[in-house]
């Protein structure tokens, strides 16, 4: 098993670097979304990403049962999980006991048996936010990511599209 953790802001690449990543690994290749398209222009976002991969990847939703699809992939299988800051926010969102959640997580890509790429972004670098759900929202997210980091064999930081290796 080998884990790699891909972090960054929007539009920093970091879901075109971590393709690039697991498209270096025999196919087919799992690519785990965890966005929901509520309206056009996030249908319109994830056509892009669809149209993009092409070829050799196989799409799994997962927008709330994360540890569980990752639980449920054939062992060796080189796995995408694009990305932790959407999953973490529909949960937050569905009242879940995050700590909880969160370490059953990073318990199931710890248990997949093949190399994993997983993608976060890296939130709370701005002011602090105005309201409370934001605010719990960061703090989960710098938590979720920190938990990930240690875990990870690998661990590179996006910056204006450049890889930077931080682990
Ligand atoms: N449901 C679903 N979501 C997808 C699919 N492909 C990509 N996505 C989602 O698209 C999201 C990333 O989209 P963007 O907003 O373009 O990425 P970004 O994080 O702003 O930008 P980058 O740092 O450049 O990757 C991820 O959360 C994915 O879950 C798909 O096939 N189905």
């Amino acid at each position: 098993m080998s884990l790699i953790f891909v972090l960054g802001g929007a539009r920093s690449g970091k879901s075109r670097h971590a393709e690039e990543i697991v498209e270096r690994l025999p196919p087919p290749w799992i690519y785990i979304a965890t966005a929901e398209a509520y309206d056009a222009e996030m249908t319109e976002r994830i056509g892009l990403h669809r149209a993009r991969r092409g070829e050799g990847w196989q799409t799994l939703d997962a927008p709330h049962d994360l540890p569980g699809t990752l639980a449920g992939l054939t062992p060796g299988q080189p796995v995408l999980v694009d990305c932790l800051t959407l999953w973490l926010t529909n949960r937050l969102l569905a009242e879940a006991d995050l700590a909880a959640e969160c370490a059953a997580l990073v318990d199931a890509l710890g248990a997949h048996d093949g190399p994993v790429v997983v993608v976060s972004n890296e939130t709370g670098l701005g002011i602090v936010p105005d309201n409370a759900l934001a605010r719990r929202f960061r703090d989960a997210q710098g938590r979720l990511n920190q938990m990930v980091a240690a875990h990870a064999d690998t661990v590179i930081f996006m910056v204006a599209g450049l890889p930077m290796k931080v682990k």
